[in-house]
């Protein structure tokens, strides 16, 4: 059984980067995958000083307002970039927290879905169209942590 999650207090909520499990990255600690990926839009562009307003937001919701506002300069590489940006930040995540790592490899070879209703890249959208991204990350940092 294919297995959706989306909300942080929904089943399977570890999954989500908003879920409040920090990381160490880069020599810096990030409270979430979230404010580690909506940072890294602007390394190395003039909007660099914004990383650390977003790195220091009170919340992975306030780190996604700051990383997603368009009068913002995001670095030109970042859709060819942002998946392995991501994909870094989700298995450095599940090597962390030893028991959501647990929760993760026990969904076997179930398929998992960000069951975004909105996101068509990351998720699967409103109509279960989308591209999964998300998903995907999540389903290959789980391979390869089981073969460890
Ligand atoms: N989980 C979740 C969201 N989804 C997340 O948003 C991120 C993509 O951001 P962007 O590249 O700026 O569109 C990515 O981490 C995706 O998983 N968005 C939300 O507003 N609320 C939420 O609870």
């Amino acid at each position: 059984m294919t297995i959706y999650f989306y909300k942080v207090s929904d089943p399977y909520g570890c999954f989500s980067n908003f879920s409040p499990h920090s990381i160490d990255l880069g020599g810096r600690n990030w409270q979430t995958v979230e404010h580690y990926y909506q940072a890294h839009k602007f390394l190395g562009t003039t909007d660099e000083p914004l990383m650390v307003a977003i790195r220091n937001a009170p919340t992975p919701e306030e780190a996604a307002q700051l990383g997603r506002d368009l009068a913002r300069t995001c670095r030109p590489d970042w859709p060819l970039v942002k998946t392995v940006v991501m994909r870094e930040a989700v298995l450095t995540k599940f090597l962390t927290h030893a028991d959501i790592q647990q929760i993760l490899l026990a969904t076997g070879d179930e398929s998992i879905v960000e069951d975004s209703p909105r996101d068509y890249f990351w998720g699967c959208g409103l109509d279960k169209t989308g591209q999964n991204h998300l998903g995907q990350i999540l389903m290959s940092v789980r391979e390869e942590i089981r073969h460890r």
